[in-house]
């Protein structure tokens, strides 16, 4: 049974207490395997993300950015140390409370849309609300579909709609819950490039016009640099941090990295 104690502030320059963070990491190992074999693609990772920024996580190969994020979003467990969700510390919570969490304070976008091919947009996005028998706040929804622009597209389901489209529907659905923080995945992976930087630029406004906080992985300077801040990981620890990033700034931090 693990210990339900409340997660050790991380130290570091930001004195605003709790409240302003939206996810915090204490000191996370993982490790995958047992005896010789075994791999620590995490090792001690101390992070935190506040509330209404947009963070991208970068890194070599094989640096643990997947790990860290399925790690924060509790879709993968720590061997060691503390993720917190809001107030809540999501090491310490069973299964069934897990799984609660992750519906109620977490969205998710993925490289691959995850879109039901047989509901609309609109359906595809109120999903999750329905899905937690929350109600709906129309005013809120068109608001959120206006600034990512779908508001013509809600009847189409996503065999009609264009890639960009589709994953636009697919940050709709993740934002539309106002989780404490929403992971995305190399949400631009499956895009072409000029739509891939037209989402980032979605993301950003709606980051910025909602307060809400989103922490994405990318292999994609350029797309780094949508971002409020980059967390550069190395060796799975956090080997550089950057605030306005650019693409200049994001590969001069990652140059050292390649090997
Ligand atoms: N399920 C697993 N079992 C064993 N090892 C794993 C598993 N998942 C990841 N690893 C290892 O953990 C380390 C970190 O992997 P992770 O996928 O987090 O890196 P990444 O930075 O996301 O890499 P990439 O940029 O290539 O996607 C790697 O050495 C990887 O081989």
């Amino acid at each position: 049974m693990r210990s339900p104690t409340p997660v050790a502030q991380p130290t570091g320059p930001s004195p605003s207490g709790p409240s302003a963070d939206a996810c915090v990491a204490v000191d996370v190992v993982k490790t995958y395997g047992t005896g010789p074999t075994a791999v620590r693609a995490l090792d001690g990772v101390t992070a935190r993300f506040r509330r209404g920024r947009f963070t991208a996580i970068m890194g070599p190969s094989g640096s643990g950015k997947s790990t860290l994020l399925h790690c924060l979003a509790g879709l993968d467990t720590v061997t060691s140390g503390r993720v917190r969700i809001g107030d809540t510390d999501i090491t310490a919570l069973d299964d069934r409370r897990l799984t609660r969490l992750r519906r109620d304070r977490v969205g998710f976008v993925f490289q691959s849309f995850n879109l039901l091919p047989p509901l609309t947009a609109e359906q595809n996005i109120l999903l999750p609300l329905d899905l937690a028998g929350r109600a709906r706040d129309r005013a809120a929804f068109d608001q959120l579909v206006d600034r990512l622009g779908l508001t013509d597209r809600l009847r189409h389901r996503p065999a009609e709609l264009s890639g960009g489209q589709q994953q636009r529907v697919a940050v709709a659905r993740a934002l539309i819950t106002r989780p404490d923080v929403v992971f995305a995945d190399e949400p631009t992976g499956a895009l072409d490039i000029r739509t891939g930087r037209a989402l980032l630029s979605h993301l950003r406004s709606v980051v910025r016009e909602t307060g809400q906080t989103v922490v994405m992985v990318t292999h994609d300077p350029v797309a780094a640099s949508f971002a409020d801040r980059v967390l550069v990981l190395a060796d799975g620890r956090v080997a550089d941090e950057l605030d306005d990033p650019t693409p200049g700034t994001v590969l001069a931090a990652l140059r050292p990295l390649d090997r």
